[in-house]
């Protein structure tokens, strides 16, 4: 792992060790204050090229592109809502994707690493965290190419790990608008300002490439804005569920990858 992973920036593979605590109790104290925590620099930088280089032919080749209008819920009805309701706005997603089996290499030796999903349950106070046992959806990596984001979504799962393998020239930005609903109030009100563009809590995030990101998407709305310029933003997705066996619906799999596995 230590050719994959800055361990020692980053002591994962050390848990319980005082100095693993502390990395767990600053991300705990960031995701309390802001709905994230990053770590700048946690994938090795050799591991970062490699991994962009070795998947350059997949994305010219059999990536999906996800290309659709959509609302926030990713979901063509939602009960209770009529279909006019501003909550249900639609939105433009372009993007291309690559699924876990087209994916391998350090991401997926990542993805799998036991370590990895216990650090990440010791974060969020979780007794432990598992990979999903979908073929496509347990991890992914998408590329965005100039004119092109990912729209506003709250996530499937309560919380979504990224790691930015490209960062663009410019635009790509990450923007999110922190617990926006909860299980308790789906807010519908608030989602039609955000998507007129009129919340003011609305926040963007520029990252490195390199860096690890964790937030809680599942009620943090937020989406990936236009990437202007040459190069790619390209980005792997790990998501993680608190039993193990999670997969989505052949409906998900169509909306999101075009196919079924
Ligand atoms: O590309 C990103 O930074 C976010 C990706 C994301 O929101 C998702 O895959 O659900
Ligand atoms: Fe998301």
């Amino acid at each position: 792992m230590q050719s994959i992973i800055d361990l020692d920036r980053y002591p994962l593979d050390r848990p319980g060790t005082p100095e693993w605590q502390a990395l767990v109790d600053r991300a705990k104290a960031d995701l309390a204050r802001d709905g994230m925590f990053n770590l700048p620099g946690f994938l090795a930088e050799v591991a970062r090229a490699a991994t962009v280089a070795e998947l350059a032919p997949k994305f010219a080749t059999e990536a999906f592109t996800h290309k659709r209008r959509h609302n926030i819920y990713f979901r063509k009805t939602v009960e209770g809502l009529p279909a006019d309701h501003p909550a249900l706005r639609e939105v433009e997603t372009v993007n291309h994707t690559l699924c876990a089996d087209q994916v391998g290499g350090a991401l997926a030796e990542l993805y799998q690493w036991p370590a990895f999903a216990a650090f990440l349950a010791a974060t969020m106070d979780k007794p432990a965290l598992y990979p999903m046992a979908d073929p496509l959806a347990s991890h992914n990596v998408m590329s965005y190419g100039a004119g092109e984001g990912l729209n506003w979504h709250f996530d499937r799962s309560e919380f979504t790990v990224t790691l930015l393998l490209q960062a663009p020239d410019a635009g790509g930005s990450f923007e999110y608008r922190s617990d926006l609903r909860s299980e308790d109030d789906p807010n519908y009100d608030g989602v039609a300002r955000l998507l007129n563009g009129a919340d003011p809590e609305l926040r963007r995030l520029d990252l490195e490439a390199g860096t690890l990101n964790v937030f809680r998407g599942k009620n943090t709305a937020h989406r990936v804005t236009p990437v202007e310029g040459g190069r790619n933003r390209i980005v792997a997705v790990l998501t993680y569920y608190e039993r193990p066996g999670a997969r989505f619906t052949s409906e998900e799999q169509m909306g999101f990858y075009g196919r079924v596995a």
